[in-house]
């Protein structure tokens, strides 16, 4: 068990607050407790972050580069045993958390391309004198992460935001301190000087006493939709502050006039049940046309979800699926799935939880046809609503039918309908007889509605990470040929 879980101005400290404790979701067992960050203590994380943000923001960015990438060689060599922590606090099976080990160590080269293309120098020259384009670091941003990838989005926000030059205070999810701890661990071992990055643990209470601490400048958020929206009301008459939000979906999937049945079903599993369904990205509607092809691909959806396996994150097979992120989170799917079968769903695989004191739940599948006023909601966990349509312009309008609109996609063999489902969807991640998830670093990655406010993350990170300078620039003045109207030299 850990005691000093808050990381402030290069130290490891016990927190002040309330004792709180991550919980193993497959096993029910105790992986790590501390106590929360008071208040006091998120006041000197901030105010050691705005002291370390001169001498940090004004170190060459390659000295800021060669630190990060010190960072993605430790994580190299800590792989297997980040990986292990992850599983252990998220119920992932592992061969996803090494995964995500390896995303976050990609993160560092992707930032440093994305820095320079997105934000680099720009030179033009004009009579008399040149014109730049520059970026500056806005100064002491707040990152808060969510439990699903307890390593790489949060990471996603840290990088670019260092590269750039801001000192960072970082509030990981409450469900997942262990992760976020040794992260730390390795960005102090990669020799970031003290204040630069700063950890401050716990629960509601100390993400609040962030997210209004004063001297912050910036705040960059992945979480659900109502605490973002929180947030955003929170930020509002502040334009000086920027504020880059991340959230959910209720994210559409259409099949339609498709030949290889497989392929489609493998696309749709991917889609919706990959993480147990916590990811963002994944399928929450599924439209399938209906047809013979349609009722092909449905009938084989439910036997292969059918034969998911659903196990211990360090289980030998390897599951698909592991638990879900806490026993609570289980239950409440199956309430959710309930609720969707009083509206009038009909259950295709029952999701269930195979044991109320842990994460696991096996995939559900119900169909919603028919049902008209299901609620625009995120289910997040591994339950997918299906739809039969007759008329694909009806299904693209269903699928837009959302407060949402992060991701989407179309399973189709002809290039033509799957250009007009672009043209009339609405989000920012549209794919083509792809996964719908496993969105990658190197593209924009945000969404539209109640998924983001328009500040795209992973390769876009870099743009809310500074602010541009325009300058004109000449080294030496001198009267112009032709004076303004009413001037006398
Ligand atoms: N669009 C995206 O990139 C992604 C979005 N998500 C969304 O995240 C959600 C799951 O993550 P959670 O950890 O449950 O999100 P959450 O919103 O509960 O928590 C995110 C962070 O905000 C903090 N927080 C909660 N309430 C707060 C408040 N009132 N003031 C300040 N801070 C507060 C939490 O302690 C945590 O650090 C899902 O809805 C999912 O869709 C997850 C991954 C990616
Ligand atoms: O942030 C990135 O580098 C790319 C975006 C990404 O990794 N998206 C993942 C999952 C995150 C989520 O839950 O949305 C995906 O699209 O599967």
């Amino acid at each position: 068990m850990s005691s000093n879980v808050q990381f402030i101005n290069d130290q490891w400290l016990a927190g002040e607050g309330k004792t709180f404790k991550s919980i193993d979701p497959a096993r029910n067992e105790v992986v790590w407790s501390g106590e929360s960050a008071s208040e006091q203590q998120v006041d000197t994380a901030v105010m050691a972050a705005r002291a370390a943000f001169p001498e940090w923001s004004h170190t060459s960015f390659e000295d800021r580069l060669a630190i990060c990438k010190k960072f993605s060689e430790l994580l190299e060599q800590n792989k297997e045993r980040l990986a292990r922590v992850m599983a252990a606090e998220t119920g992932k099976p592992v061969w996803e958390t090494r995964t995500e080990v390896g995303a976050m160590i990609g993160k560092v080269g992707i930032s440093e391309r994305a820095y320079q293309e997105r934000t680099g120098t720009v030179e033009n020259e004009m009579p008399g004198a040149k014109a730049f384009i520059r970026h500056k670091p806005h100064g002491v941003v707040a990152v808060y992460g969510p439990y699903n990838f307890p390593g790489h989005l949060p990471n996603g926000h840290i990088v670019p935001a260092l590269i750039a030059g801001n000192t960072v205070v970082f509030k990981p999810s409450e469900l997942t301190p262990h992760v976020a701890q040794v992260t730390v661990e390795l960005w102090q071992e990669a020799g970031l000087p003290a204040g630069v990055l700063n950890l401050v643990q716990g629960e509601v209470e100390t993400g609040k006493a962030l997210s209004v601490h004063p001297q912050i400048d910036g705040l960059y958020f992945t979480g659900s939709s109502n605490t973002g929206h929180l947030l955003h009301k929170q930020f509002g008459g502040r334009p000086d502050k920027i504020l880059a939000l991340e959230m959910g979906g209720n994210n559409p999937l259409i099949v339609t006039n498709i030949t290889d049945v497989d392929a489609a079903v493998h696309n749709i599993v991917q889609s919706a049940f990959i993480t147990s369904g916590q990811r963002c990205t994944c399928a929450r509607k599924l439209f399938i046309e209906n047809t013979e092809m349609g009722g092909k691909v449905l009938d084989r959806l439910v036997e292969v979800t059918e034969n998911i396996l659903v196990d211990d994150y360090d289980a030998d097979p390897q599951p698909f699926m592991g638990a879900m992120i806490s026993a609570k989170a289980a239950s409440q799917m199956v309430d959710a799935q309930n609720e969707l079968v009083q509206l009038g769903g009909k259950p295709l695989v029952k999701l269930k939880q195979k044991d109320s004191n842990l994460g696991f739940v096996t995939p559900g599948i119900i169909d919603m046809s028919g049902v008209e006023h299901a609620p625009d909601e995120e289910y997040f966990g591994p339950m997918l609503k299906v739809y039969r349509f007759n008329d694909l312009d009806d299904a693209i309008a269903k699928a837009n039918d959302t407060r949402y609109g992060l991701s989407a996609g179309i399973l189709c063999d002809d290039e033509a309908t799957y250009r007009h489902f672009f043209k009339h969807i609405r989000a920012g991640i549209v794919n083509w007889n792809k996964p719908i998830t496993g969105a990658s670093s190197a593209a924009p990655f945000g969404g539209i509605g109640a998924s983001g406010n328009h500040r795209a993350s992973a390769y876009y990170a870099a743009d809310y990470c500074s602010y541009p300078v325009a300058s004109v620039e000449a080294d030496t003045q001198s009267l112009p040929e032709t004076l303004a109207p009413g001037l006398k030299f």
